[in-house]
């Protein structure tokens, strides 16, 4: 066998892929575990065999702690000769050799089978876990974006319709808003993605007033989102827009006040992956809105399409655009990868129900093709917006007209300064960093309302793609402790100032504090010489802790783009590394520059940052392929 010899003295490579930090303890753990499940080895070439299938397992199982569903060997194999085969040490065996032997393992199944293992034919290995994941999810979404629900009075739709959308003056093209609402009116799956300020929430709103208006059965409807910050955020912009529809109370009265996390939603039991709510025990619901689905990973995702009854709605909104979820899978990525035109016979019923002129239908290669609907006009980010055209130059991968929009000054809404290396830090950034956070430290001093507070901290931020090293979080935040403290705007010599602002990293679910959470120290009212860390929650009220009671937690002035997905400011400072790093992607800059409202500020070196918006992210995963290719075509899994 050609392939044994390709590991000539390594029939078992763990301990050096181990050593050399490509796989955690836990992978090689579980990889012994199929190991031995697989039995003994037989003695001409059963080392090598079995050496192989652990190999293949510890990729898998570290495949998912790097967000991606499963391996794919055959993409792994390349990228692995090409970069670090020779630096490691290491020659995988030859893959048709590897997959063949993985085929006939008593612990790797087919798509279909109950093994701990399942590999596909294209070559990727799954943990049959996340299999399952994806083969659930898939068929559910195909299933519910196949149904069509029957329209009982077309002429009331037509006219809530018009009624509910009128035309923006501003706008040129199809009306994409008043396009997304007849598909949710007619489809029950509804899947609208766009950019910051396209009106997802606005237009999620008005169709949740258009369907309470076509039934006389009240509607129950539930809002969630994968984090409290952005269930929080789509809460209060319900209510602040709900009173300005005009809405008779009854349909008022169905459209909830309040917004909740999807882990609350389906019931999450503490140290369980195990929900109340599944295909079992459904939710009780006909609507359910789901937010910021980029957050979403697969395994909630399916959980969620699974708890919810069949004949219910689902309206799943977000930016394709933007990271994906820390957890494995980029489920709205893959849901939208081929999103935007209409089959020509529902193009025709768009037409006529919306009076809207749509590009020509085509030949549907998925029942989802149906079902998105991206809009595409930025309210807030109009012609004239340097982040608008920024972001659009980043979404197309556009690096160098990126660069000269950053360079050329010719907005004031976005800047750009080189950072050529880290020992310039303190001094480049002491003055952005001191007018950025000295409102709210004078809000601090002046014993605002602890609310005000919060808003005065939320319109800046400092984030960075990294954690470690200069230019990282955790350096970044000490640097803006020293330079606030210097100009005496915070006493730092206590670790628990106040105005210490701090973000939970691990849930608490006694306390009922989040990843995620920001807390701010402030005196104590009862006890003013104390502090307490006050969180503002999502109902507007405030709750108070006393520090060493917290989970664990950071201070936050800077935070990574990753965690401040679902939170918006109304100014943000990018600080990007000086050096090319794995973590930085097109999706990582369009994603720190759309938390910004009114003025991005990047700092970095002119060729890292284009670097990174050439840069797509890649999550391997077999869902685009269950979801977009046609059956029959001899592609599906
Ligand atoms: N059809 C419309 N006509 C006029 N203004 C609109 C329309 N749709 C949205 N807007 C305005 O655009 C702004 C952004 O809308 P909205 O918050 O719904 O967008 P979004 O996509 O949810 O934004 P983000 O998630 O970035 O906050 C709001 O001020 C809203 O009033």
């Amino acid at each position: 066998m050609s392939g044994v010899s390709a590991i000539p003295n390594l029939a078992d490579p763990l301990p050096l892929l181990r050593e050399q930090g490509v796989l955690t303890d836990l992978d090689i753990h579980f990889a012994r575990l199929m190991g031995r499940l697989a039995g003994p080895v037989s003695p001409e070439n059963g080392l090598a065999v079995k050496g192989r299938l652990e190999l293949a397992a510890a990729l898998a199982s570290h495949a998912t702690g790097q967000g991606d569903i499963c391996v794919n060997l055959r993409q792994w194999t390349r990228r692995w000769q090409a970069s670090m085969a020779e630096s490691v040490g290491f020659a995988p065996p030859p893959i048709s050799d590897w997959l063949e032997g993985l085929r006939v393992s008593p612990v790797v199944g087919r798509p279909g089978q109950r093994q701990p293992l399942i590999l596909d034919r294209r070559g990727r290995l799954y943990l049959y876990r996340y299999w399952g994941y994806e083969q659930q999810l898939a068929a559910d979404l195909l299933e519910r974006a196949s149904a069509e629900v029957e329209v009982t009075d077309e002429a009331r739709l037509q006219a809530d319709l018009n009624r509910l959308f009128p035309r923006p003056p501003q706008l040129e093209g199809p009306d994409w808003q008043k396009v997304a609402a007849a598909v949710a009116a007619l489809k029950r799956l509804c899947v609208i993605s766009g950019g910051p300020g396209t009106g997802k929430t606005s237009t999620v709103l008005r169709i949740l007033a258009l369907l309470s208006g076509q039934t006389d059965r009240p509607l129950r409807i539930a809002l969630a989102a994968p984090t409290g910050k952005a269930a929080a955020r789509l809460q209060e912009s319900i209510r602040a827009a709900k009173p300005g529809l005009g809405l008779a109370s009854e349909h008022a009265a169905q459209i909830p006040d309040e917004a909740s996390t999807l882990h609350r939603l389906l019931g999450s039991r503490p140290d369980s992956v195990y929900f109340r709510y599944n295909a079992d025990n459904p939710l009780p619901l006909d609507l359910l809105v789901v937010d910021e689905v980029s957050m979403v990973g697969l395994a909630l995702m399916a959980k969620t399409l699974e708890a919810l009854p069949p004949e219910a709605r689902l309206i799943l909104l977000g930016d394709k655009d933007q990271l994906a979820s820390v957890e494995a899978g980029s489920v709205l990525g893959e849901i939208c990868a081929r999103a935007g035109r209409f089959s020509p016979a529902f193009q025709a019923k768009l037409v006529q129900l919306t009076g809207e002129k749509l590009p020509e239908g085509r030949d549907a290669v998925s029942p989802l093709t149906d079902a998105i609907v991206l809009l595409r006009y930025s309210f807030r980010f109009g012609a004239t917006s340097g982040i608008g055209a920024l972001a659009r130059a980043v979404n197309r991968g556009q690096s160098a007209e990126a660069v000269g929009l950053l360079a050329q000054g010719r907005y004031g809404d976005i800047g750009w300064r080189l950072l050529a290396d880290s020992a310039g830090l303190p001094e480049q950034l002491a003055t952005p960093v001191v007018a950025g956070f000295a409102p709210y430290l004078h809000a601090v001093r002046e014993q605002a309302a602890p609310s005000d507070v919060f808003t005065h901290f939320n319109r800046f931020r400092v984030l960075s793609a990294l954690r470690s090293g200069p230019f990282g979080v955790e350096a970044l935040n000490r640097l803006c402790e020293t330079v606030l403290h210097n100009r005496g705007l915070l006493d730092s010599r206590q670790p628990w100032y106040v105005g210490r602002p701090v973000m939970i990293v691990r849930n608490d679910y006694n306390l009922r504090l989040f990843n995620g959470d920001i807390g701010i120290a402030l005196p104590d009212p009862n006890e003013p010489e104390r502090v307490k860390v006050f969180f503002l929650g999502s109902d507007g009220l405030l709750r108070s802790f006393a520090p060493a009671r917290l989970p664990e937690h950071e201070t936050v002035y800077a935070m990574t783009v990753h965690k401040s997905q679902g939170s918006e400011f109304e100014r943000i400072l990018v600080v990007t590394p000086n050096e090319p790093s794995p973590v930085l992607s097109r999706e990582l800059i369009y994603t720190a520059l759309t938390r910004a409202k009114a003025e991005a500020s990047f700092y970095g070196v002119p060729a890292v940052f284009a670097g990174a918006v050439e840069r797509r992210l890649q999550r391997s995963s077999g869902l685009r392929d269950r979801l977009w290719v046609e059956p029959g075509s001899g592609s599906r899994l």
